[in-house]
């Protein structure tokens, strides 16, 4: 039930020994010829992430099966953050391995993307600071086993967060494409982003909640209060080039699921996001506006806090980006609009939301071509909504972008879906019968 994989003993009774030891010869035969399935894995555990509980998690839970199903693995329990990501970027022989595990939450997923991308881009020589530059993509397969605060990314992927059932997912040796956002700040490479890309009310509980670590998952919570009470909202421009496909749009309520986002499926994304730079700007729209938030979204961003996710039916391999932009609205609209993620209603049905499936987008804040976070931090060239005082709840005229749950240093961005970049040991969620029937209804 509800995604949850199990592990299940199957007897087979026979009549003498040398039939018993045909038979698990042949099936040994057969596993061997499975050539999906990972035989060689390099596990990062961070031992600090969510509860504190990657380690344990890792050896009670996923070791033993990993030893059942004769997955040979060395494990890296991490020192310090970056310590996954140098490792796989300089240090790490990744030809003996079939795949990379990570244990931990979505900022230690990003810290092993980080790692693998960078390491594939340098070894086949592709500048990353480039922003039209085509990436090449890492031939070892990523599984999460979460351990974090929120593991959107395995709730999205997998329907669940369960390390048993991603240990299973791995084992079989399951498959899942995923798109990646490449983050610019004019040509110098960011960041990459794999959920959610958020300025103004995200990026603001993000920035809160960092100084609060120290008090778990219940963080993001306390910082979301002190956030919404704050009720700041943004200038700024931002411009976009929309997906031109008309067969999908971020509200046709058609939630990714299993068998959907395969390459099979989406080539002709491939080849139209490699479009020539120059032409970039052919096709763009722009909407300048006053934002309590502006949020991207890859992948539906579900996690066990909002189980349809900030864009219900954003795709998880398909190309393209949910850009939803929330504009300013009273206190009690807003809350409106959050509560909505947490149950069945529409998050995108009110006046001041608009969402586009988009490609490519730049973000340019009100006042300033060039700000930065060292900028903001000196008072001579702040520049607030309102000069002198107010009663509007301005308060600064900035916020920051949180990328993932790191805060980037420029406000100034250029966002460019990466499609398909990397893969996990995944197979999207899978549906019932019954589920399928909702949807149908639903349509
Ligand atoms: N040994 C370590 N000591 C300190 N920090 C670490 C260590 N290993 C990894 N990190 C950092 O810890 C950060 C948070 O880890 P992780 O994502 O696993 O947990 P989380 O923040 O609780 O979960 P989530 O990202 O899902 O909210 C990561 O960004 C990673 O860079
Ligand atoms: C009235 C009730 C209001 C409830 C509103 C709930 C809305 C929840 C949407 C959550 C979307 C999470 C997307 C995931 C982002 C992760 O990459 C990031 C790092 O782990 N976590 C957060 O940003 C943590 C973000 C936490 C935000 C509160
Ligand atoms: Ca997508």
């Amino acid at each position: 039930g509800k995604h949850q994989w199990r592990c299940s003993d199957v007897v087979f009774l026979c009549p003498d020994q040398s039939t018993c030891e045909q038979w698990v010869k042949a099936i040994s035969n057969q596993i061997t010829l499975l050539t999906n399935r990972p035989k060689r894995l390099l596990v990062y555990i961070n031992p600090i992430g969510g509860k504190k509980q990657g380690k344990w998690i890792y050896d009670q839970k996923v070791a033993p099966l990993f030893h059942k199903a004769c997955v040979s693995t060395d494990v890296i329990v991490t020192e310090r953050a970056n310590h996954a990501k140098e490792h796989l970027q300089t240090e790490a022989d990744l030809d003996k391995y079939d795949g990379l595990v990570c244990v931990g939450g979505d900022g230690m997923f990003s810290e092993i993307v980080h790692g693998l991308v960078t390491r594939t881009q340098n070894d086949n020589k592709v500048d990353l600071n480039d922003p039209g530059a085509e990436l090449a993509r890492p031939s070892l397969r990523i599984g999460i086993i979460p351990a974090g605060s929120t593991d959107c990314i395995c709730f999205s992927t997998v329907g669940t967060n369960d390390p048993v059932t991603s240990a299973l997912h791995i084992i079989v040796g399951d498959s899942q494409p995923m798109d990646v956002c490449s983050v610019h700040h004019n040509n110098s490479f960011l960041r990459f982003s794999l959920s959610l890309l958020g300025y103004g009310f995200y990026g603001d509980v993000l920035s809160d909640s960092e100084r609060k670590r120290w008090l778990g998952p219940a963080r993001y919570d306390l910082a979301g209060v002190k956030t919404f009470l704050n009720h700041n909202y943004y200038e700024g421009t931002v411009s976009f080039l929309p997906a031109e496909d008309d067969v999908s749009s971020p509200r046709d309520k058609l939630q990714c699921r299993s068998g959907m986002c395969l390459p099979e499926n989406t080539k002709q994304l491939t080849s139209t996001l490699l479009m020539p730079f120059s032409d970039r700007r052919d096709g763009w729209k722009v909407i300048n506006g006053k934002f309590m938030a502006v949020n991207a979204a890859c992948m539906s961003c579900a996690c066990p806090r909002s189980p349809k996710g900030l864009s219900p039916a954003a795709h998880l391999a398909d190309g393209t980006v949910d850009l939803i932009l929330v504009r300013k609205c009273s206190r009690i609209d807003f809350f409106r609009h959050l509560l909505r993620h947490t149950n069945k209603d529409d998050q995108f049905d009110h006046v001041f939301v608009e969402v586009h499936r988009v490609k490519k987008f730049d973000f340019q804040p009100r006042n300033s071509e060039t700000v930065s976070l060292e900028d903001l931090s000196e008072k001579s060239t702040f520049t607030p909504v309102c000069p002198g005082p107010c009663t509007c709840n301005c308060g600064s005229a900035h916020s920051s972008w949180t990328c993932d749950g790191e805060i980037l240093p420029h406000i100034a961005i250029q966002v460019s879906v990466q499609c398909q970049l990397v893969h996990l040991f995944a197979r999207g969620i899978e549906e019932t019968q019954e589920q399928q029937q909702f949807v149908f209804e639903d349509l």
